[in-house]
């Protein structure tokens, strides 16, 4: 048994409608776990009209202990839904959600330490700390105070449409398509930076600080590291800036012609430093919340089991979908995942190359861990297909249409009926992404008849995500040169198709309802693999901070081979088409029309 075999590694994973803390071994094991789920509820004003959506922050998988926790009543709504297509948080509580689940975690080491002292085996120790974070979401502060507005805008908030729209139509195509092909994203409502301009344009403390040049800028990421490390480190990690629209692709600088494109004086805002992701960024301690405005999110015991790991370095940091890439052990050109969230994000590791899609896949950063031997040093880029609405659309005909009392409902309502009865939904709430990019797109289900139940509409939705998936790889496919439609070859006789194998991870791959008419959408080329690591993102941003020491002694893996080797495991299900072709076609062109009736909706 080597020291290895004692030492974990924590990572903090803030989802949109969750977040999760969980202890990890050297085998990829979940030491401990804990996590906070959102519902959506509606708040109603006195005299029952309905006025907020916003979504509570509830406990549903915790290994432990309610001592832990704040009293609910007083912690408020960490989401927001204010207006149509506007998604707000909470940044303070971001915070305090990760490390209430954290301080949870530790309280179930040190019971497993007490019992394995009693074994006679070596305690567990926290060697290292990583973040895994949705990606995108706008949070501003005050230099000065560390405060931040109380809401910060989420990556699926569509209030910036006017402000894309402009940009679009008053820059030349050419010069968009030069921007697009530096930042690896389109001008779209979906990255930071149209919302960073819509915060200076339209909240006056906001204007004020920037007026100033006290404004401070970041995605979850940052304001996570910022209030977690005793040297308020303000770094991003480049997963992560590559989300923004401010950073060269290529080179991991911020640039000043993307800065001009959307009029922010770099001079005016406090941007993070660039980083890799995997490197010591500072050493963790306890945020001060009531500093944050949030007194009392931290009960006395949370401080305390806190501080107990005051000084670990926090060494891991990658956007949740670059997360699940690695923790998916996509670590190879050619390898790929798709994770199922709240929304739903294929990345397709192409390592040191930067492709730029020309059907509608954007290009970003999969992982750079400077520390590793040469061969493994250098970063990993991916092509990405986004969608915006996966399981939010399951909460949705929860909370909003009270269809089914828990997400896991959805499959066995869905699979009451053989097919969706000719209903098409299409999920677009926050418009469309990838590979059909329409921010006036807007929700729509067509087909309805008197015949029409609950489970069509669900089965329905659920395949409004799946589709979009099926047209996400096709896009891939046309990049990859691929002619006709791929899907549609028979097995084994196509070589140009970009994956035979979708493996798949987060929340909504757990049901086998879903994934299976995944498959049958796909159709037989592309088998539907789900992860053996149900808790892939967390898992990657684990590996990042294990791997991140200059010393290879110091760290819970050598190197990528080692964490291929040391992690592995069983896939929990395989998920192969059983739809018949001529069904197939039929079908998919009917999702076709349906997105050409609900694209431009709001225009
Ligand atoms: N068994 C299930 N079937 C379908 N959807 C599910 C199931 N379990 C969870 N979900 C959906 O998965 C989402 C949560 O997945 P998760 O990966 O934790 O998301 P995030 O990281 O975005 O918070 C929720 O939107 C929920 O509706
Ligand atoms: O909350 P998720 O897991 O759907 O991920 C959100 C993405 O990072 C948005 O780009």
């Amino acid at each position: 048994m080597s020291a290895r075999d004692n030492q974990l590694v924590a990572s903090i994973d803030i989802g949109t409608t969750s977040s999760r803390a969980i202890l990890f071994n050297r085998k990829g094991h979940e030491i401990a776990k804990h996590q906070i789920e959102y519902s959506t509820t509606a708040n109603t004003t006195a005299d029952g009209e309905t006025k907020v959506f916003s979504a509570e922050g509830i406990t549903i998988t915790a290994t432990e202990d309610l001592e832990i926790e704040d009293n609910n009543d007083s912690k408020g709504p960490t989401l927001r839904f204010p207006q149509p297509g506007w998604v707000e948080v909470k940044p303070a509580h971001v915070l305090a959600n990760g490390v209430q689940c954290l301080a949870a975690c530790i309280v179930t080491l040190e019971k497993l330490n007490k019992q394995r002292e009693a074994d006679g085996e070596q305690p567990y120790t926290i060697i290292s700390i990583g973040i895994a974070n949705m990606r995108e979401t706008t949070i501003v502060w005050d230099k000065k105070t560390g405060r931040s507005l109380n809401y910060g805008i989420v990556w699926n908030d569509t209030r910036t449409a006017d402000i894309v729209n402009k940009k679009k139509s008053s820059t030349p195509a050419e010069k968009l398509e030069e921007l697009r092909q530096k930042s690896g994203v389109p001008v779209s409502t979906y990255f930071s930076a149209s919302k960073l301009r819509w915060l200076i344009d339209n909240d006056p403390e906001v204007e004020e600080l920037y007026s100033k040049g006290e404004l401070v800028f970041g995605t979850v990421d940052t304001w996570l590291i910022y209030h977690l490390t005793k040297e308020n480190a303000h770094v991003s990690d480049v997963t992560n800036a590559s989300r923004t629209t401010f950073m060269d692709i290529r080179t991991f600088q911020y640039d000043d012609e993307l800065f001009a494109l959307w009029d922010i004086d770099p001079k005016k805002v406090q941007f993070p430093k660039i980083v890799s992701s995997s490197e010591h960024y500072g050493s963790f301690s306890v945020p001060d919340l009531t500093k944050l405005g949030y007194p009392g999110a931290l009960s006395d015991v949370a401080i305390e089991k806190l501080n107990s790991i005051e000084g670990v370095p926090i060494a891991g940091c990658l956007g949740d979908q670059s997360a699940s890439l690695v923790g998916q052990l996509a670590l190879r050109p050619g390898a790929a995942k798709c994770t199922y969230g709240t929304g739903c994000f294929l990345l397709y590791n192409t390592g040191e190359q930067t492709l730029i899609s020309k059907h509608g896949a954007l290009t970003t950063v999969g992982f750079w861990f400077p520390n590793l031997k040469q061969s493994e040093n250098k970063p990993h880029y991916a092509l990405e297909g986004s969608i915006a609405v996966a399981g939010s659309v399951v909460q949705w005909l929860r909370d909003n249409l009270k269809l089914i009392e828990q997400a896991q409902d959805i499959g066995p309502l869905a699979s009451l009926v053989p097919n969706s009865g000719g209903v098409v939904f299409v999920p677009a709430f926050s418009g469309l992404f990838a590979p059909y990019w329409d921010s006036e797109a807007r929700g729509t289900i067509l087909g309805l008849t008197q015949y029409t139940t609950a489970s069509h509409i669900a089965r329905a939705a659920l395949e409004g995500v799946c589709y979009q998936a099926r047209a996400i790889l096709k896009a891939m496919a046309s990049d990859a040169g691929a002619e006709g439609d791929f899907l549609e070859q028979a097995v084994g006789t196509y070589e140009k198709a970009p994956l035979s194998l979708l493996a798949v991870d987060g929340g909504m791959s757990k049901s086998d309802e879903v994934m299976q008419i995944q498959a049958d959408i796909l159709g037989p080329c592309v088998t539907v693999r789900r992860s053996p690591n149900s808790e892939a993102t967390a898992l990657g941003a684990a590996i990042a901070a294990g791997l991140a020491s200059k010393d290879a002694s110091e760290r819970l893996w050598d190197d990528l081979e080692d964490v291929t080797e040391a992690i592995g495991g069983e896939s929990t299900g395989d998920f192969v088409s059983k739809s018949e072709k001529t069904e197939r076609r039929k079908l998919w062109s009917l999702w076709e029309r349906a997105v050409e009736r609900a694209t431009g909706w709001i225009a």
